[in-house]
């Protein structure tokens, strides 16, 4: 932990950047090539402020929503991210039990260092030590689609008996993002850490990401991890795998990775669950927008349909009421995780994420806010409308 107890969420990163070795902290911080993307998502929050509401009882506040059918403490969840192993040696355990005492959802990915099983077996334990009414932690499975659709169905059939309570289908990782740095470190797992969920069902070796094997376009010279993403992902993937993976399973499915109105209105004609707005942190494609500036598009083209949540870039409770404002139901944190968990392990995701909570909450107060329900698109103004578009044009008044 650093000297003085983080205040915000920069203060994790600017800690675990001093702990991190280069190989795990280039991996986790980095984006695709320029990065215009990756820092968009941060700096398309910031263009965006606020139209608070005065004279409004704030003093009790109410920050619980639903993630499709579980109740949960804040709309502030944990996004998957790879290889938490890296981080701390007790990795996606510590998330798991961070976000169970938390009482928020987290989203395990395929490509953890720890098992699907045991970091299911670490959420429970915080509950069930005191409390036996308490629901169980709610815990989605983040999906990489392998070639090998056997390797897939394990997988899936895994996170059933596991107690996962939705599938989160990846769709923007056809081939890794070209990330620089990785391919300059010619990123690899250190030797110590495997990808647990491969390992798990004897597919150790698969797990390994050697450079060499089948080429990666767009890399003339890959990282381990993208030679891994080539060799294994399935980039032959349509909207049919949603009626596949239906056909194999009854967990609700939610894509991750949607950008745009078009494939929103797609993703709702295949009948998944929900839709995670995600430019995957600004690691895949470079140059495309960042979500909170994709998001009403979403937000139109599934017309209510199905619940919208987003991840990218959020840094501050101010960014949560600005994307639940502009229409997502819940939003999702990636790097700020991973920060928190190098500096204090579970107590460190603990106190990040209540930390983002608390700025969370006094965003709504002094925006007039005492329930989500209460936070509306007039609340935000959009730079456009800055530039002198009247917010009239834009959102009639509702009084
Ligand atoms: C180190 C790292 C690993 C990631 N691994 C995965 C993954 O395994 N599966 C996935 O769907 N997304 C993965 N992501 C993307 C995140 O789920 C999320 O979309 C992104 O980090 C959100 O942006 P943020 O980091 O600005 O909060 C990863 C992101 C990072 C930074
Ligand atoms: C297929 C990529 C695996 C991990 C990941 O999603 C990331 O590094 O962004």
């Amino acid at each position: 932990m650093a000297t003085s107890k983080p205040v915000c969420v920069a203060d994790f990163e600017v800690a675990a950047r001093n702990l991190l070795p280069r190989n795990a902290w280039d991996y986790y911080a980095s984006g695709a090539e320029d990065m215009y993307t990756l820092r968009d998502n941060t700096d398309a929050f910031a263009r965006i402020r606020l139209r608070p509401r005065v004279l409004v009882d704030v003093s009790k506040i109410d920050l619980t929503t639903r993630v499709l059918d579980h109740t949960i403490r804040s709309p502030i969840g944990v996004s998957p991210s790879a290889m938490q192993r890296m981080a701390h040696d007790e990795g996606e355990r510590a998330t798991a039990r961070a976000c169970a005492a938390m009482d928020t959802c987290m989203i395990l990915s395929s490509w953890s260092t720890t098992s699907m099983e045991d970091v299911a077996a670490a959420g429970r334990s915080v509950h069930s030590g005191t409390t036996a009414d308490l629901p169980s932690p709610v815990r989605w499975f983040q999906l990489y689609v392998y070639k090998d659709r056997a390797t897939t169905r394990n997988l899936v059939e895994r996170a059933v008996r596991a107690g996962y309570g939705a599938l989160v289908v990846t769709v923007d990782t056809p081939y890794l993002g070209r990330r620089l740095a990785d391919i300059r470190n010619k990123f690899t797992l250190p030797p110590h850490l495997t990808l647990a969920n491969l390992a798990a069902q004897g597919q150790g070796e698969k797990a390994q990401m050697a450079p060499g094997g089948t080429p990666v376009p767009g890399h003339s010279n890959a990282s381990g991890l993208a030679q891994y993403v080539v060799d294994q992902v399935d980039p032959t993937l349509t909207w049919d795998v949603i009626h596949w993976l239906r056909s194999i399973t009854t967990l609700p499915i939610i894509v991750k990775g949607v950008m745009t109105a078009e494939d929103a209105a797609l993703a709702v004609q295949h009948g998944v669950d929900a839709i995670i707005v995600s430019n995957h942190g600004g690691r895949q494609s470079d140059c495309c927008l960042s979500t909170i500036e994709a998001l009403p598009e979403v937000i139109a083209g599934v017309a209510d349909r199905v619940p919208v949540y987003l991840d990218g870039g959020i840094r501050r409770g101010s960014d949560v009421f600005k994307a639940l404002a502009l229409g997502a139901r819940a939003c999702f944190i990636g790097r700020p995780v991973l920060w928190a968990l190098t500096c204090g392990g579970e107590q460190g995701v603990r106190d990040m994420l209540q930390l983002l909570e608390d700025e969370f909450k006094l965003t709504m107060a002094l925006a007039g806010c005492s329930n989500l329900s209460q936070i509306t698109r007039r609340h935000v103004i959009l730079p456009s409308e800055r530039a002198g578009i009247p917010l009239s044009h834009v959102v009639p008044a509702k009084l």
